[in-house]
């Protein structure tokens, strides 16, 4: 099996042509929305969910079957209709700068797509190499319950005292002790985090 490169791209303001207007396409548009791309959907038919985003103008659509002039300026294409021809096809005039999903082969694919849990600035992400989609969505969902929606506001919360310790720590012992202390898990529950930080972070920086 391949070996892929994990990355946490930021897509904001990139553009994203996303071929063939079913369920798939609408999935992965779903994903490209939430990290801001500029998305265009190429395909004669799409869904009911993919034509409310084209009403709010939150995506572009060509009605039309894809040729070449429509990928031309994608940083990223996602080639998701039911034809295999013309996912392959896509796959051959990619150029060596554009990175390409292929929905229907894992092999020909510049990145695929893993299963996500998103708690504000936590993001857990899994992928099985293109073996098993459905295990990826299993385990995501395993890990899910352990890492719930408190995380949310506790990412936020190590966030800041992160920054505050190594904008304000100049010594490196100081600061390495400090950031271990901010992840021990008793933080997590405490609706006083920061007044109980506080007095940690004040006895540590005692001279
Ligand atoms: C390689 C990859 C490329 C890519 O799409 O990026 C790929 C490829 C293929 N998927 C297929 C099928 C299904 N995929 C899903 C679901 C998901 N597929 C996703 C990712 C990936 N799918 C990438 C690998 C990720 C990895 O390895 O972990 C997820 C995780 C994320 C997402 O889609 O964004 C999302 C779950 C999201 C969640 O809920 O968490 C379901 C279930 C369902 O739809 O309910 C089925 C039907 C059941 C089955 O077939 O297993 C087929 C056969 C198509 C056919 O039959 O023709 C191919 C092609 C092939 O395998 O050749
Ligand atoms: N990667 C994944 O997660 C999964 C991938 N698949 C694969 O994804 C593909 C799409 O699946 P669905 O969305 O369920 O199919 P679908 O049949 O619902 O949608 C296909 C879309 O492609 C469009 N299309 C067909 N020819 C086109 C062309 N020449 N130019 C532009 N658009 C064109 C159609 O108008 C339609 O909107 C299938 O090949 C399937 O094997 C299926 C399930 C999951």
């Amino acid at each position: 099996m391949k070996k892929y490169y994990p990355v946490n791209l930021d897509i904001e303001g990139k553009a994203a042509a996303v071929v063939g207007g079913g369920k798939v396409a609408e999935r992965k548009v779903k994903g490209l929305l939430e990290a801001g791309a500029d998305v265009t959907i190429i395909s004669p038919e799409i869904t009911e969910g993919l034509r409310q985003w084209e009403v709010q103008d939150a995506i572009a659509w060509r009605k039309k079957e894809v040729s070449v002039e429509d990928l031309q300026d994608a940083a990223i294409v996602v080639a998701a209709t039911n034809d295999a021809q013309v996912n392959e096809w896509i796959a051959s005039i990619i150029k060596p700068n554009q990175l390409v999903n292929l929905a229907d082969n894992p092999e020909d694919s510049d990145f695929h797509t893993p299963s996500i849990i998103r708690r504000g600035g936590l993001v857990i992400t899994v992928s099985t190499s293109g073996a098993s989609p459905m295990l990826s969505r299993k385990i995501t969902r395993d890990i899910a319950e352990l890492y719930d929606e408190r995380y949310e506001d506790y990412l936020d919360f190590l966030f800041a005292w992160r920054e505050r310790i190594i904008k304000e720590v100049k010594d490196p012992g100081k600061k390495r002790k400090l950031l271990a202390a901010l992840v021990e898990q008793d933080f997590l529950d405490r609706n006083d985090r920061d007044a109980s930080f506080r007095i940690l972070y004040e006895k540590i920086m005692e001279p």
